[in-house]
């Protein structure tokens, strides 16, 4: 990947049928659940990501047998059990705030101590939630870092019951407790203590473990373990968010396959609001489609349920005809970068009047000028940016790399768009 990358201006409205890689968190629980299992589950459709291969590697580091064939984006995993396996010692959960989430519940499940650390961006995440949490559940924590961030270490087993978390800062804690409930002795009982953001993705939590043969109810989880399964994951709905932007923003067509009306994905939501900017929307049973073609409107929407996709609305916000007010993510500032004044950075640099917000930004439409766009290590800020370039000359992506940590290839098939 070159360190700077340049976005052709499409010469037609884009017409095309994508069908992007799997989704990331999909494949995140799959893995997680299916390393809990006994026997051997097969994952397909699963995204080969910095992210899932954090995954991959965590889950190998807890004693699961992991067999991906990327080729066929398929998986083989076969399960431990954490009663009668030893603790793994280390997981580097590199860049990912599900894994790294995710892993230090299973973590608590063995006896002994396990060390969990990411790379620097992730160091400056937030995690108090989820190691009080553990605490409470009869883990031992030891913050060998920053309070309340990694790395920390978790020694096992917490037995479960009754545990609050907040639900404020990242629905991630609640999704990662939820997981290791079925192989808690008592199972889990959680409260949450505030508003809970992500609530799709706490949904999706349901919906795996379920598919695993965990019982959950709401947010009480009963002991007895997973069960190994054969499990289809659909592609991700926020890759998706940039083609279906794509076809907003030039006037033209995206169909996105494997993305149907029953998606366990929040993001999918994503086309109701460009369908409220004025595009038609077309869902199917295995399929969604975005048609532009006339005028955009501005929207004021509250993003608190699909923030990842707020900086790919900010993106088609910049070729509307009205301004666009985006609220409820004051957490994104505390994702890969603080995206809320990231986005906003970056499109006063080409000329865009776009103003930050306590909790959102707010979008005025405008001409982009020729633009080298800083991307702070964030695959959102590079994949949603590079939208203005279909639209506007001159625009450039910084370190288009970044794309790995959730879709190494999104340049590729970025330019395949006509
Ligand atoms: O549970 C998940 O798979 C995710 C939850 C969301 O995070 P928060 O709950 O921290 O908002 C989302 O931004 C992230 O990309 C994936
Ligand atoms: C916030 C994200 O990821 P994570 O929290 O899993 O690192 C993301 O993919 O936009």
């Amino acid at each position: 990947m070159p360190d700077v990358l340049a976005v052709e201006p499409l010469t037609t409205p884009v017409d095309a049928t994508v069908r992007p890689p799997g989704s990331k968190s999909i494949t995140n629980r799959a893995l997680l659940c299916a390393a809990l299992a006994p026997g051997t589950s097969t994952l397909t459709g699963a995204l080969f990501a910095d992210d899932t291969r954090a995954m991959m590697s965590a889950v190998a580091a807890l004693g699961a047998t992991v067999e991906p064939d990327e080729q066929r984006s398929t998986v083989v995993v076969t399960g431990v059990d954490p009663r009668v396996a030893g603790a793994p010692g280390s997981v580097d959960a590199r860049q990912s705030g599900t894994t790294s989430r995710f892993l230090l519940p299973a973590a608590a499940l063995f006896a002994g101590r396990t060390v969990v650390d990411g790379a620097e961006q992730l160091r400056a995440r937030p995690f108090g939630p989820v190691l009080d949490a553990l605490r409470q559940v009869g883990a031992d924590i030891e913050e060998l870092g920053r309070p309340g961030c990694l790395p920390a270490a978790v020694h096992g087993p917490a037995h479960g019951g009754f545990v609050e978390v907040s639900g404020h800062i990242s629905s991630q804690f609640l999704s990662g407790l939820l997981m290791a409930g079925p192989l808690m002795d008592r199972g889990l009982a959680v409260s949450l203590t505030s508003p809970l953001v992500s609530v799709p993705y706490v949904e999706m939590t349901q919906s795996v473990m379920a598919s695993f043969g965990a019982v959950v109810n709401g947010l009480t989880v009963e002991p007895g373990g997973y069960r190994p399964a054969d499990y289809a994951i659909e592609p991700d709905a926020s890759a998706a968010s940039y083609f279906l932007g794509a076809a907003a923003i030039t006037g033209g067509r995206v169909t996105v396959s494997g993305l149907g009306a029953g998606s366990l994905q929040g993001d999918v939501r994503f086309a109701d609001l460009l369908e409220r900017m004025g595009a038609s929307v077309t869902r199917t049973a295995d399929s969604l489609t975005v048609r532009g073609g006339g005028r955009l409107q501005g929207i004021d929407v509250d993003m608190a349920d699909i923030s990842d996709t707020a900086q790919t609305l900010a993106a088609v916000a910049v070729f509307a005809d009205s301004p666009t007010r985006v609220t409820g993510i004051g957490f994104i500032r505390k994702k890969e970068t603080d995206r809320l004044a990231a986005v906003v950075t970056e499109l006063r640099r080409a000329g865009i009047d776009a103003v930050e917000d306590a909790d959102g930004f707010t979008i005025h439409p405008g001409a982009p000028r020729p633009t080298r766009f800083a991307t702070y290590d964030d695959h959102r800020m590079a994949m949603s940016l590079s939208l203005i370039g279909l639209r506007a000359p001159g625009i450039e992506i910084a370190d288009p790399g970044c794309v790995a940590k959730t879709y190494p290839a999104y340049f590729t098939d970025l330019a395949t768009l006509t």
